[in-house]
């Protein structure tokens, strides 16, 4: 699905320059894929040169097409995606906040397809009775899920998510996950998510890739293939036990940092 080739990239500070890739390779598969790997490692990162957000070195590829190359407007038809931070303070209402999701597919008014979609995608998280709520007075995990819906509300063929289930309840990160499965499975879009729960990504990734500290690429695979004892030591720095249930899922009990402080 989509593959990075050669990618180079540092940020640009007021003295010399923070490198965060330096030849980085990596083909994600279609389907539900997870990147895991350590705080700084450059996950988030990775997702922005997908997106188009950074100005970088190397080539991102889409099927057979280079992202890399595409103008702003066909990167925004194929792609949608969820930072990791956005706004906290907005006049809007919930409602208003969903249907800018779709401004580039809106046309001079909303339509009633427009709407339908909006409602359909607040009702699918369970999020439609706060449709006409002033989104500064939410929680945070609701605020949380009022972005995933913009971002879902594109209904692109692609769709990029970091950390989407942080400050959200054991619960809706279920409902997330199995919400995001369906939309794989029944509209054959494409996802990535940026997860930094292994047991979650364990139970509904197709394809993980693990990125190390250092910014580079460590494996990839299925979760059985992926998560091992070997993994979480070098990657994370962490002794864990990894058992598998009766569907050969893994889960990680950790045990303990082996991480000098
Ligand atoms: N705007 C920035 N300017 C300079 N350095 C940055 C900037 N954003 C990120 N970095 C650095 O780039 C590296 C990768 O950061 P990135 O946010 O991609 O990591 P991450 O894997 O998403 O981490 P986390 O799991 O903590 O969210 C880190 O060393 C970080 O300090």
């Amino acid at each position: 699905m989509i593959t990075v080739n050669n990618l180079h990239f540092s940020y640009k500070k007021s003295k010399g320059a923070h490198k965060v890739f330096d030849g980085l390779n990596i083909a994600f598969a279609r389907g539900f894929n997870v990147i895991l790997g350590p705080n700084g490692a450059g996950k988030s990162t990775l997702l922005k040169a997908i997106f188009g957000l950074l100005h970088y070195d190397g080539n991102i590829v889409y099927g057979q097409e280079s992202i890399t190359a595409m103008d702003t407007e066909d990167r925004i038809k194929l792609m949608s995606y969820l930072p990791q931070m956005d706004v906290e303070i907005s006049t809007l209402t919930v409602l208003e906040m969903v249907i800018l999701g779709r401004l580039p597919e809106l046309g001079h008014k909303i339509s009633d397809e427009d709407l339908d979609i909006v409602m359909d995608t607040l009702e699918s998280l369970n999020i439609a009775a706060l449709a006409a709520r002033n989104f500064s007075e939410l929680s945070g995990g609701q605020k949380k899920l009022v972005f995933i819906a913009q971002t879902l509300v594109r209904k692109p063929k692609l769709i990029l998510l970091d950390e989407p289930v942080n400050s959200l309840d054991l619960q809706k990160q279920l409902e997330l996950c199995q919400l995001l499965q369906k939309i794989v499975d029944k509209q054959g879009v494409d996802i990535i998510v940026v997860l930094h729960d292994i047991n979650l990504a364990a139970r509904y990734a197709g394809h993980i890739v693990v990125m190390d500290e250092k910014g580079s690429f460590y494996s990839a695979g299925r979760p059985d293939e992926v998560i091992t004892p070997r993994m979480l030591k070098e990657v994370y720095g962490v002794i864990a036990n990894v058992t598998c249930d009766e569907k050969g899922t893994p889960m990680v009990s950790p045990v303990c940092s082996v991480r000098r402080v």
